[in-house]
C-alpha cells in the first residue's frame, strides 16, 4: 500500500469541508489550520488540488460517473476523493501510476471498502479521459476545434464555454496573487512585504506587487492593516482609469467590501490627497466589511456608506463629479480566481443580471452632474453584460445626456482576470426619473 500524502489528505479533508459547509474555497483556504500545517510545497499542491477540483466539479463528475455501474451511488467521500485524483489525471498531468495509487489510497481513508471500485474508476480515468482531452488539446492547437473540445480542455459546462470561447482556455490555470500597496504606507511596504517572507516583484501598475509566496501574506498582518489590498490587477486597472482628482465628489454604487473604495482613494491620493466617497452597497453584511476595512486604511472620514438598494436611490443624495457604478454580475472574468462559479452560474444568469446591470446604471446615471463622468464596470467577459449594457443605455431616455468616452476589457499580463469599463461623460442637463424629457433639453 503507498503512502497518502499529506497534500493530498489535507485537499480532501478541505474539499469535504466545503461541501458539507457550502463555502468558498478561497474562503476556506484562507482561513485553513490544515494548511498551516503543511510546508510550502505541499500548501501549493493542497491548494491547487482544492482550487481545480471546485472548478472541475461537473467535468470530472461526468468522468468518474461514465465508469460506474449504472445507476450506482458514490458516497460523497468517496467522490471527492475520486474527483481529486481524476483532476490530478486529466488537468493536472501527475504521472497515472501515482495518481492512482493516492486517489486509491485517498478514498481507502475514508472508505476503506470502495478501495477497489476506486481503482478500477481511476484506471479508466488514466486510459480513456486522459486521452480524451489530449485530443482535444490537440485539436485546439490545430485551430479545428468546437466549443466541447473547450468546454473539455477548460472544465467547463458547454454552454459557458460557448459563451467564453477560447477564454476557456485558461479557465484553470491558477490566478495570479496580486496585492496593491496602500499609497500612505511610502515604500517600506516593498520590505514589509520581503521580511513577511511574501517574495513581492514589482508589478506594471503604480504601487502593484505580485507575490511569489502568497501564503505568508495572511499571517504578516499586512491585509489586516490594510498596507496592502489583496486584488487582481484587472480591479487595479479599472480604479486607476477612473483618476478621481484630490477632493472630487465620488459616487460609488456596489461597494461589496470596498476593494474598489480603497484603490479608488489610493489613486486619488497619489494625485495629491483623498476624495470624497460615498458608497452604496446593498449587503449590510459586506457594507460593515467595508467600514472596517476603511478604518484600517485611514480613510474612513473621506467614504461616506449608504445601505440601500441602488436601484432606488435616496433622493437627497445629491449629484457627483464621478459616478463608479462596479456591477454585479456572473463573474465570468474570474473563473480562474472563483472557481465556484464555472459549474454554480445557470444559463439564464446573464441575462437576469444584465437587466438589473440596466436598472442600476440608469438609476446611478442621474447622480452625475453636468460635464461629470459616468464609469461602468464589471469582471465579466460577456458582451451581454458589458457592450449591450452600454449600449442600450445610451439609446434610452436615461443615457441620452451622455456621451461614450471609451470602453474595453482590460489588458493585463496573463494570470490575471478580465474586467470590463465603460467611461461616459454627462454633457447636458441632468434627467430626473419624474422629469426623463429634461434628458434631451
Ligand atoms: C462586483 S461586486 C462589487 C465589488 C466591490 N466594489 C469591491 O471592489 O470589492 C457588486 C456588488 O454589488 C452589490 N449589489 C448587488 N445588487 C445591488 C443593488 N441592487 N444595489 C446595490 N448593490 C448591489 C453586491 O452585493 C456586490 O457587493
Amino acid at each position: 500500500m503507498a503512502r497518502l500524502s499529506a497534500a493530498r489528505r489535507a485537499a480532501l479533508a478541505l474539499a469535504g469541508e466545503r461541501r458539507r459547509r457550502g463555502a468558498r474555497a478561497r474562503d476556506l483556504l484562507r482561513g485553513s489550520e490544515a494548511l498551516s500545517e503543511l510546508d510550502e510545497r505541499d500548501r501549493g499542491l493542497a491548494v491547487r488540488l482544492v482550487m481545480g477540483v471546485t472548478a472541475a466539479e461537473g467535468a470530472l463528475d461526468v468522468m468518474v460517473d461514465a465508469h460506474l455501474r449504472r445507476g450506482a451511488r458514490l458516497e460523497p467521500r468517496v467522490r471527492d476523493a475520486l474527483r481529486i485524483a481524476a483532476f490530478e489525471l486529466v488537468y493536472l498531468g501527475t504521472r497515472s501510476d501515482v495518481a492512482v495509487s493516492q486517489g486509491v489510497e485517498l478514498v481507502r481513508s475514508v472508505a476503506p471498502r470502495a478501495a477497489g471500485l476506486a481503482n478500477a474508476v481511476l484506471r479508466r480515468v488514466a486510459e480513456e479521459d486522459v486521452a480524451a482531452v489530449a485530443d482535444a488539446r490537440a485539436r485546439v492547437v490545430a485551430g479545428t476545434y468546437d466549443t466541447s473540445d473547450l468546454a473539455l480542455v477548460g472544465a467547463l459546462p458547454e454552454w459557458l464555454a460557448e459563451r467564453v470561447g477560447t477564454r476557456a482556455l485558461t479557465a484553470l490555470e491558477p490566478a495570479a496573487p496580486w496585492v496593491a500597496a496602500n499609497v500612505q504606507r511610502g515604500q517600506a511596504l516593498f520590505h514589509a512585504l520581503e521580511e513577511a517572507g511574501c517574495e513581492p516583484q514589482e508589478g506594471p501598475l503604480p504601487r502593484s506587487y505580485r507575490l511569489g509566496a502568497p501564503s505568508r501574506l495572511a499571517p504578516s498582518g499586512l491585509v489586516e492593516r490594510a498596507d496592502v489590498i489583496p486584488c487582481d490587477l484587472a480591479a487595479q486597472e479599472v480604479a486607476l482609469a477612473c483618476v478621481p482628482a484630490p477632493g472630487e465628489r465620488v459616487l460609488e454604487v456596489g461597494q461589496g467590501r470596498g476593494t474598489k473604495t480603497l484603490l479608488l482613494q489610493n489613486a486619488a491620493i497619489a494625485a495629491g490627497g483623498p476624495c470624497e466617497i460615498t458608497a452604496v452597497e446593498v449587503s449590510p453584511r459586506k457594507s460593515e466589511l467595508a467600514r472596517r476595512r476603511m478604518e484600517a486604511a485611514g480613510v474612513a472620514d473621506h467614504v461616506r456608506r449608504v445601505c440601500a438598494d441602488g436601484r432606488a436611490l435616496p433622493e437627497d443624495l445629491g449629484t457627483f463629479d464621478l459616478v463608479f457604478l462596479d456591477a454585479p454580475c456572473s463573474g465570468t472574468g474570474t473563473l480562474a480566481r472563483h472557481p465556484e462559479i464555472a459549474w454554480s452560474l445557470d444559463p439564464s444568469a446573464p441575462a437576469e443580471l444584465a437587466a438589473l446591470q440596466a436598472e442600476l446604471l440608469a438609476s446611478a446615471a442621474a447622480h452625475v452632474a453636468p460635464g461629470g463622468r459616468l464609469v461602468y464596470a464589471t469582471c465579466s467577459v460577456l458582451a451581454e453584460e458589458n457592450d449591450a449594457v452600454i449600449r442600450a443605455f445610451l439609446a434610452s431616455p436615461a443615457g441620452a445626456p451622455f456621451e461614450l468616452v471609451g470602453s474595453g476589457l482590460t489588458e493585463v499580463p496573463g494570470g490575471s482576470d478580465t474586467h470590463f469599463h465603460a467611461h461616459l461623460r454627462r454633457t447636458s442637463a441632468i434627467c430626473t426619473l419624474s422629469d426623463p424629457t429634461t434628458a434631451f433639453g
